[in-house]
């Protein structure tokens, strides 16, 4: 059902992205000296995806940056203040990866907080299905329209209007391209922020192929113009081999078949697989096996992929029937964000710079919160 409305080319708001933006750039001024003060970019992360993820996906942001409401209230251009939203969706993420860890047993965890959670979620897509519905409604033909280009919800509602197929539908592609995108920006900026030089490099390709932030011009930061900067796509790429935010996939066998490797002393012999089980895959693992990745596997080195062969050894969108459908979604949104944030910032400087890599057990693999400094650049540059 899904698929057909992924089919545009063009379906990320880039417009409706910028506004977003300045919604980050607005909580993080900086001083006199030109750094900011230290940031929970991590958790900053996680609440613009929210918000962009929700306004693009349901024409109804939930102000998660900027508001501190607590309660659910119409706004006068109709929008929701639903602050806790991402409060309650980051702990429903954290009880499912514990029920994901139980699998057959996922039933054993199910305490009360985690149903409160489901609840208040369950309301906020309600909500967006109804206001969607009376949108409908007043809609003289009787096809929404699909040519907009963030139009999830439209997309849905001309399929069906079964409220319980709407609202798992909605909320599929909300829990699938949220806290994954978030993951990506948040390993992202933590690698730059290790990485001076590469950071130094991806800020002169930025410069070049879009402007500086001050020559005003967000808008030639373009989908096209994103897809073909190389080296920002580079640096996308060698972060999701290193981190890949879903780092574990499985499968269940419908029936007896075989895998071709695996069998055998040196388990090069395709090996049995009985009808029921799971088969379970490591995107982290592979994507540092020295065989396939050469002897410097775990260096962080963009411009491997100046040479590289597209292979089942890279599988951060996973592959197949099943794989990722809002791939070029993610990639044009933290392409977009990455973009202004190095238009904007020519440094960044991790509090910690010693600390190693602390993940966040989550249903994806996202960095737990750091702390950074930024440094504004200079007007005239
Ligand atoms: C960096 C960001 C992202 C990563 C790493 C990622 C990764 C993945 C992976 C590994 C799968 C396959 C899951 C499986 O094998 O069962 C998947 C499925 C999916 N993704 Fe993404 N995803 C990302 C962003 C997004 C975004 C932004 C959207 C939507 C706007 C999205 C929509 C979907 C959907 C709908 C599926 C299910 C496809 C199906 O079952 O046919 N993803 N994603």
């Amino acid at each position: 059902m899904l698929r057909p409305l992924f089919a545009r080319t063009q379906m990320v708001d880039l417009g409706l992205e910028e506004k977003h933006a300045q919604n980050i750039f607005q909580q993080i001024p900086a001083n006199k000296d030109g750094w900011t003060n230290e940031i929970n970019i991590t958790k900053i992360l996680f609440q613009f995806t929210l918000d962009f993820t929700t306004e693009s996906l349901f024409e109804t942001t939930v102000h998660s940056q900027l508001s501190s409401s607590q309660n659910i209230s119409a706004k006068p251009d109709g929008s929701f203040i639903l602050q806790d939203l991402a409060k309650n969706f980051d702990d429903a993420t954290q009880h499912v990866q514990r029920r994901f860890r139980l699998l057959d047993f996922h039933w054993l965890h199910n305490p009360r907080s985690f149903r409160e959670n489901i609840k208040y979620i369950h309301r906020f897509i309600d909500l967006c299905i109804q206001r969607g519905m009376e949108g409908a409604r007043h809609q003289e033909q009787p096809e929404l329209d699909t040519k907009k280009k963030t139009c999830f919800l439209n997309g849905l509602l001309n399929k069906t209007r079964d409220a319980a197929e709407l609202r798992d539908q909605s909320l599929n592609i909300l829990i699938a391209s949220r806290d994954t995108t978030a993951s990506l920006m948040s390993w992202t900026f933590w690698l730059l922020a290790k990485h001076p030089p590469i950071y130094n490099k991806l800020r002169s390709h930025v410069i070049e192929n879009f402007g500086t932030y001050d020559s005003d011009q967000a808008n030639r930061v373009t989908f096209e113009a994103l897809k073909s900067c190389k080296y920002l796509q580079f640096v996308m790429k060698e972060v999701l081999r290193l981190y890949p935010p879903i780092a574990i996939n499985s499968r269940k066998a419908t029936k007896d078949t075989s895998l071709p490797l695996g069998g055998g002393p040196d388990e090069k012999s395709p090996i049995f697989v009985k009808a029921g089980q799971d088969v379970l895959f490591y995107a982290h693992i592979t994507h540092t096996l020295k065989e396939f990745w050469g002897p410097d596997a775990n260096k962080f080195d963009p411009d491997r992929w100046a040479e590289y062969k597209s292979s089942w050894a890279y599988l951060p969108f996973s592959g197949g029937p099943r794989i990722c459908l809002g791939q070029q979604f993610a990639l044009a949104e933290a392409g977009y964000l990455i973009t202004r944030m190095l238009q904007k910032f020519d440094q960044a400087k991790l509090v910690d710079p010693q600390a190693p890599a602390i993940h966040r057990p989550s249903t994806t693999d996202s960095p737990a919160d750091y702390m950074i400094y930024f440094h504004e650049a200079p007007t005239c540059y």
